[in-house]
Order: C-alpha cells, then sequence, then structure tokens
C-alpha cells in the first residue's frame, strides 16, 4: 500500500493533489474530461470511468502527456448496478487505497415537457444517484483511511426547480439529500471524509449547448475553469461549490427569500416556443 499524505492537511492551493489518487466518474468527455486533465497537470495517480472505451484511452493518453503520475480506466456503465464497486476494487487493486472520489457522471436525459415515462425516471435516478451512492459506500473504508474526499457534481436544477428537466432535477435533489445527510453523520461520528456538493449553472459542454442552447438565454459558463474549480473545491473540503458563483449565489438566495419572483425570472429566460413536446 502506497503511503500517502492525509488530504486534511490544510490544503491551501491545488497543487496539494500531486501524488493523490484519484477517481473521476464521467471523464470521457464535458467537465469530467477537463477535470482529468487539471488533475494529470497536478501530476495526481488517476482512475477515469465512463461507457465508451476509444474516448477514455484517448483522454488517458492525453493525461499522461500532461503529467499524471499515473493514468488508467475502467469502461462500463453506471445502469448496471454492479458497475460502481468494479470501479472501487479496480482503485483498490491498483493503488491499495483512495484521496478523492469525485462522482460526475450522468445518464442521457431530455430537455423537454415530463412526457410520463416513469420508466426513464427510474433508470435516471439508477444511473444518476443511486451509482453515486454505491460508489461512495463502496469507497468508504479507503477514503477513512486516507481522510479522503468525495465530490458530487451538482446543479442549480438541484437546488431550485426549473422546468423541463423534471426527471434529471429530481436526481438532483437526491443528492443534496443523500449527502448533506450524510455529512452531517461523519462530523457526529468523527469521520474525516469530506463531503463537497458542486451546484453548477449552465456550462458549455458539447452535450448539454446541444440539449439547451436553443431554449435558454443564458451564455454558458467555461468548462476548463468549471473543472478547476471543482477540483479546488473538494481539495479545499468547502462544503459546497457555487459555480458561476455569483449566478448561482443569487439565485439560491432568491430560492428562500422571494420564490416567486424567482419562478417568475426564471420562465422568463426560456423561449418556451422552441421547445418541441416528444
Ligand atoms: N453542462 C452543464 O451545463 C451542467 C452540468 N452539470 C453537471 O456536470 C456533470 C458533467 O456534465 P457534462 O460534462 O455537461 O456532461 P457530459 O454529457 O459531457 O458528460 C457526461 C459523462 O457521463 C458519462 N456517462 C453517460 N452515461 C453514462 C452511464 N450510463 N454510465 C457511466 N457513465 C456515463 C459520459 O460518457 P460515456 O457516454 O462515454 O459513458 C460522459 O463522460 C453532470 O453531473 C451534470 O449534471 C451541472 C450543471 C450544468
Ligand atoms: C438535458 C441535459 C442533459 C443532456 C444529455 O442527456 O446529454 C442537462 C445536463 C445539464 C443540464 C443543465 C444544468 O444542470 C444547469 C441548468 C439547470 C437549470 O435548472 C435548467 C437549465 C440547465 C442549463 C440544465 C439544462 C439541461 C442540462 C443541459
Amino acid at each position: 500500500m502506497q503511503a500517502v499524505p492525509a488530504l486534511s492537511s490544510a490544503p491551501s492551493s491545488p497543487e496539494m493533489l500531486r501524488g493523490k489518487r484519484v477517481i473521476v466518474t464521467g471523464a470521457s468527455s464535458g467537465i469530467g474530461e477537463q477535470m482529468a486533465y487539471h488533475l494529470a497537470r497536478m501530476e495526481a495517480h488517476l482512475l477515469l470511468t465512463a461507457r465508451r472505451e476509444a474516448k477514455l484511452q484517448k483522454v488517458v493518453e492525453r493525461c499522461l502527456e500532461l503529467g499524471a503520475a499515473s493514468a488508467s480506466y475502467v469502461s462500463g456503465s453506471m445502469e448496471d448496478t454492479t458497475f460502481p464497486e468494479v470501479v472501487v476494487k479496480e482503485a483498490e487493486n491498483t493503488w491499495g487505497g483512495l484521496d478523492m472520489l469525485i462522482l460526475n457522471h450522468i445518464g442521457h436525459s431530455f430537455f423537454n415537457y415530463f412526457n410520463g415515462d416513469v420508466g426513464h425516471v427510474r433508470k435516471l435516478l439508477e444511473t444518476n444517484f443511486l451509482s453515486y451512492v454505491a460508489m461512495t459506500t463502496a469507497a468508504l473504508p479507503m477514503l477513512k483511511e486516507n481522510e479522503g474526499s468525495v465530490v458530487v457534481v451538482s446543479s442549480m436544477a438541484g437546488k431550485i426547480g426549473t422546468p423541463f428537466v423534471a426527471p434529471y432535477s429530481a436526481t438532483k435533489f437526491a443528492l443534496d439529500g443523500f449527502f448533506s445527510s450524510l455529512r452531517h453523520e461523519f462530523i457526529i461520528d468523527k469521520v474525516n471524509v469530506s463531503i463537497t456538493l458542486c451546484i453548477l449553472g449552465y456550462i458549455d459542454t458539447e452535450n448539454a449547448v446541444r440539449a439547451v442552447s436553443h431554449a435558454i438565454r443564458d451564455t454558458p459558463a467555461p468548462k476548463e475553469e468549471c473543472a478547476l474549480e471543482i477540483i479546488k473545491s473538494g481539495a479545499l473540503r468547502q462544503r459546497e461549490l457555487h459555480y458561476p458563483s455569483w449566478v448561482v449565489g443569487s439565485l439560491v438566495l432568491l430560492r428562500d427569500i422571494a420564490p416567486d419572483f424567482l419562478d417568475r425570472s426564471i420562465r422568463s429566460n426560456y423561449k418556451v416556443e422552441n421547445i418541441k413536446r416528444t
């Protein structure tokens, strides 16, 4: 087993991730791919996962070029209930420990009126929520031993009700409930594993822009900066990240002091005439 200093030793900059062992899920594209590149530049050990093997292979190659201490991948789907444990087992076999678990993947969902497909909601809960619970559970013994961190990537749609994302939003609210409760238990139990919930606004990943640019007036924030902010918030053991901070921060504040006003302004931000019912 490798001897690695605890993440809890007062981190002040992302440099402190040098030599740390990090799992990143959903690392074949978007924000996950960008997190892998930042972590590689910081010289971390990386285990990446997603479904598309060819994409993962390329991301791993690039990570090694950028300076990762080591980089490998496991491909598979988080819809498969056995897969979360397979990934964590791979980390245990390779490293004998783990310092940071970054939960970032999402299954495919629709940006549209809810069409009554309960099966889709069930499947999305498995991929976007239950697999996060299963990975955390499997990784917890290693994280406890190394005083590590869990980073949960969520969304504004997991804090505030917004239209056309009902199944997705449900999975993200569930993450807040589960991980906020677990954080309390860790503190009560003196378990030194941090939990960081990342509340993101609209980010310029290919899939997000393709899904919503025709119907949302906002300009998306850059995925590269977003990825770095997520890593920093995890390394600094923050309770929550709001990115972009002023957008998300003010919306969350309004939710509590002026919810009807907030709902009206959210609706005015959508070009509803461009949403074609499916
Ligand atoms: N982009 C945005 O505007 C926002 C994003 N977020 C959050 O940020 C995170 C990343 O989003 P973003 O980068 O845009 O998403 P992308 O769609 O770019 O990436 C999603 C990742 O998840 C993987 N994935 C998809 N389905 C599965 C599956 N069944 N099992 C395992 N992995 C899967 C994909 O790879 P593969 O297809 O190879 O499996 C890919 O690597 C998500 O948690 C999202 O909710 C939050 C708010 C805004
Ligand atoms: C529908 C998208 C997933 C497409 C896919 O399956 O590939 C969603 C993924 C991220 C969502 C955005 C997000 O989480 C931030 C905003 C939250 C607001 O409540 C709604 C608008 C969002 C831009 C939201 C839109 C859907 C996604 C792009």
